[in-house]
């Protein structure tokens, strides 16, 4: 029998202007009420496959999912009119992502330490405003200055143009500028990805492998272990340092010198 106490694991370790979050999946748990919502679309609807939709819909809007599988109902108004009222009919099979309130509210506590004071995080969904807003009631999550809901874009994930919005808003559109998308879809990682940020992947709906395969540089069960150290101004940066993952790329164990750390 082998006593030897577990190895820790090296901390990974970044460094981003800012962070930008995802919110079913990766805030709140939703799955479990979304899933609810489609099959009780589905019982008057003998065309549509409810865990078909399940299976490939998760992280895209809503509005979309309906018109490819049930064009005759694809009505933008109605569509967010359904979509909010999910937490009230299925809210009890939601719940937040563990360490999601902490990391945000931790995040908006050190924007107030930079220098225009401006908010270094945003949430981007495909969620309509009205499902959004419940959740974030349900997380005690106070709605961040740049909110961007499936109202808001032409092109839902996943095209990069809600999170290519939110680091204009943010003002780190620059190539060079690093910002860290949390996510937990690979439609959503997809536009991230394009979006030209970095990826942390929670495997809130799936497995460790699907994650990394979707292209996450960075793959976690939660946002539990991740501590935001310090910002520094002297670099516009944040460090992050996540304690536990299932997977990190290489880079992210390499120490920087202590001089810009
Ligand atoms: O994962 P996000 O982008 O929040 O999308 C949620 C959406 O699928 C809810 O209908």
């Amino acid at each position: 029998m082998n006593l030897e106490p577990p190895v820790p694991k090296k901390p990974a370790i970044f460094y981003v202007h800012a962070a930008l979050f995802d919110c079913d999946g990766t805030l709140v748990n939703s799955t479990g009420a979304i899933s609810e919502f489609w099959r009780n679309f589905a019982e008057t609807r003998p065309h549509v496959d409810p865990e078909e939709i399940i299976k490939t819909s998760h992280g895209c809007r809503t509005y979309d999912v309906i018109a490819k599988w049930s064009p005759d109902d694809a009505d933008e108004a109605q569509v967010a009119e359904w979509e909010g009222s999910i937490p009230d009919s299925f809210g009890q099979y939601a719940k937040p992502i563990r360490g999601a309130p902490e990391l945000v509210s931790r995040f908006n506590e050190l924007s107030k330490e930079t220098d225009n004071k401006h908010q270094r995080w945003a949430i981007i969904t495909s969620g309509t405003l009205p499902l959004a807003s419940k959740w974030l009631k349900l997380l005690t999550i106070e709605k961040p200055d740049c909110f961007i809901t499936a109202e808001q874009v032409s092109q839902g994930k996943p095209h990069p143009m809600g999170y290519l919005s939110a680091r204009e808003n943010l003002g780190y559109d620059a190539p060079h500028k690093k910002v860290v998308v949390f996510e937990d879809a690979p439609a959503g990682i997809k536009a991230g990805r394009d979006a030209g940020a970095m990826i942390v992947g929670i495997c809130s709906t799936y497995d460790p492998e699907k994650i990394k395969n979707s292209g996450a540089d960075i793959v976690v069960s939660d946002l539990s272990s991740f501590e935001v150290e310090k910002y520094n101004p002297l670099t516009d940066e944040f460090k992050i340092i996540v304690h536990d993952y299932h997977y990190t790329k290489p880079e992210y164990l390499i120490r920087r010198p202590s001089i810009v750390a």
